[in-house]
């Protein structure tokens, strides 16, 4: 299977292999949660047993009591990426995504104060809500789109994604200095301000103004 085979969701969900999630990337989200700019790209890694798609319920994990949503554009590899550099970074990707780092902040508070990984706060099973798929054919800059989430149909994100502050290219070339990025691949690109508590019979709908949006309900 390859990147042209993606155009259903349920395809893209076979191919990847990782979900790849950079954290701290706007500024504005930095600082509501109390947290340093970075310096250079923050990364973390979920399953795939936390990709889940519409249809499917959003479940807190046990013991949790402060699950967050983090609305985030997702960047689909199409072309298998190692040590690639930023001016051509964009080759690589096959398309785009909205997704959302569902995230149990109390564990997560937990295992920063203990200086330990955030595993079991960003990669349950079922936490990581994927919305549809964009080939990059359709959407010529990734950087000049709006991303939003409302929670029981208020708003509670909207952010354009030109504030990143590390752009895309730029993730791509640091990511791959690393670790290879596969076919199916998704890259979260971090979420803007506006994280909030999350509670049993929300209704979170979440995308690409004018472009893709999908509904999840919670358990
Ligand atoms: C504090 C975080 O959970 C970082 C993160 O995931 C982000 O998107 O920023
Ligand atoms: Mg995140």
């Amino acid at each position: 299977m390859n990147i042209s085979d993606m155009s259903s969701l349920a395809n893209f969900r076979n191919l990847a292999t990782k979900i790849v999630c950079v954290g701290r990337n706007y500024k504005d989200h930095a600082l509501e949660l109390g947290n340093a700019i970075p310096m250079k790209p923050m990364l973390f890694v979920k399953t795939v047993n936390s990709f889940i798609v519409e249809g499917e319920p959003i479940v807190a994990p046990p013991g949790c009591q402060n699950l967050h949503q983090e609305v985030e554009l997702g960047v689909v590899i199409g072309k298998k990426a190692s040590k690639i550099s930023k001016s051509n970074a964009m080759d690589y990707i096959g398309g785009y995504t909205v997704a959302l780092d569902m995230t149990a902040r109390d564990f997560q508070d937990e295992a920063k104060k203990a200086g330990a990984p955030w595993f079991l706060a960003k990669s349950f099973d079922g936490s990581c809500p994927v919305g549809g798929f964009i080939p990059s054919s359709d959407l010529q800059n990734p950087h000049d789109v709006e991303l939003f989430c409302k929670i029981n149909g208020k708003d509670q994100q909207r952010c354009r994604t030109d504030v990143m502050i590390f752009d895309i290219p730029t993730l791509l070339e640091y990511t791959t200095q690393f670790f290879t990025l596969e076919v199916g691949d998704v890259v979260l690109t971090g979420t803007p301000a506006g994280v909030t508590k999350i509670n049993s019979g929300d209704v979170i709908e979440f995308g690409i103004t004018g472009r893709i949006e999908s509904k999840f309900l919670v358990n």
